[in-house]
């Protein structure tokens, strides 16, 4: 199949004091989540001065990426666009249409399914293809890649770059991915296979760089909890499992979020600032893994996804649970596929 362009599909984050409450506004309206929760999280991002580094981060591994399609000889310009900020996915799409893109490939940043890893970005596909209407660009999105062999190789060497910088062999090894409504990750994946698709995927993931740093015990636990406290999501979160380990007797984390593909906020602000402050309150040492990001081998990987499907290049992967994700202009991977949960209303 040929293709002539490749868009950078991200969350998208404010890059100024302006412009924090209206991409909060975006990112939750209609989900629920309280004005408190709302109030904490403006906070967060007004300690980086109301900047999120993601677009930043973003436009960096879109660099390392098409700096290995130039190397792999392949011409395959790169467009960037966000669910929640500037620039919107609706804007790049239209604009990809009027530069004369037919047929793209879409990479969404995130290696998981789930609701809000990866059925939320074809609901993006969808929306920016409605807004544009008729004659809109198809939209080919590439596969999960949790358990391809590049990503786990990238995570495993940051993880191990963070055990010389803890400076303690024994440390706990805590991976860490976004929380999400427990109800969410039950309906996550095709009704058939039973769901839990992005938790599984996520303890999938841990298994295979725990296995390749030789690390025998290890965590899974979550970070970045929203929504009504009466709502069940996904636990342990970190910073209590933090304190559960210290009772345990441990004197040091490595901490690795494994759910991300980069450094941004709720990285630098959940692990760096709040998990390590608790880490040292109780005199632990603490290291947090960095994510891929520009990592060579990150880029090499989305070129290998690409080359998936222009060249049925054949599919790596270590585990044998299923890479969905693939789908043409926002269809779901499978019916009745990772559809969001049923949210409670927010005020009644
Ligand atoms: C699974 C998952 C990923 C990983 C997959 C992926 O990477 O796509 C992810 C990534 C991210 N989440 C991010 C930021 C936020 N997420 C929020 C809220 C939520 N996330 C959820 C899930 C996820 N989120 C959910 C179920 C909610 C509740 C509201 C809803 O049901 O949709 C809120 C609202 C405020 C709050 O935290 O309550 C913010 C600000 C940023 C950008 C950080 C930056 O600016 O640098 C990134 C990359
Ligand atoms: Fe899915």
């Amino acid at each position: 199949m040929d293709y002539d362009a490749l868009l950078w599909l991200s969350f998208g984050g404010p890059e100024g004091p302006d412009d924090v409450m209206p991409f909060l506004e975006r990112v939750t309206s209609g989900r629920g989540v309280p004005p408190e929760r709302l109030a904490e999280v403006a906070e967060h991002y007004h300690h980086f001065g109301g900047v999120s580094p993601i677009n930043r981060l973003n436009r960096e591994a879109i660099a390392a990426v098409e700096g290995e399609l130039a190397r792999q000889n392949l011409s395959l310009p790169v467009y960037f666009g966000n669910r929640n900020w500037h620039p919107l996915v609706e804007d790049t799409v239209a604009r990809m249409a009027a530069d004369g893109v037919r047929n793209a490939l879409v990479f969404a940043t995130s290696a998981y399914g789930g609701y809000s890893a990866c059925r939320q970005y074809d609901e993006d596909i969808l929306r920016a293809r409605a807004a544009f209407g008729e004659g809109a660009p198809q939209l080919v999105k590439l596969r999960q890649f949790f358990d391809h062999p590049l990503f786990v190789e990238s995570v495993a060497d940051a993880v191990r770059d963070a055990y010389t910088q803890v400076g303690d062999p024994g440390a706990r090894l805590v991976f860490t991915a976004h929380s999400v409504p427990t109800a969410a990750d039950a309906a996550a994946g095709p009704p058939e296979e039973g769901g839990y698709r992005y938790s599984r995927q996520v303890a999938e993931a841990a298994r295979l760089v725990a296995a390749e740093v030789g690390a025998e015990t290890y965590d899974v636990v979550w970070q970045s909890r929203s929504g009504p406290p009466q709502v069940p999501w996904l636990e342990p979160d970190v910073v209590d499992h933090i304190d559960a380990l210290h009772d345990e007797g441990v004197r040091a984390v490595v901490c690795s979020p494994i759910g991300f593909v980069s450094d941004h906020l709720e990285v630098i602000w959940d692990l760096d600032n709040e998990a390590a402050d608790r880490a040292t309150e109780l005199e632990m040492r603490f290291a947090r893994a960095a994510t891929p990001n520009d990592d060579p081998r990150f880029a090499r990987l989305v070129v290998e996804l690409v080359r998936e499907q222009t060249e049925g290049v054949s599919p790596r992967s270590l585990s044998d649970l299923v890479n969905g994700g693939d789908t043409a202009n926002g269809a779901p991977c499978a019916t009745r596929c990772c559809e969001p949960a049923r949210r409670p209303a927010a005020h009644t």
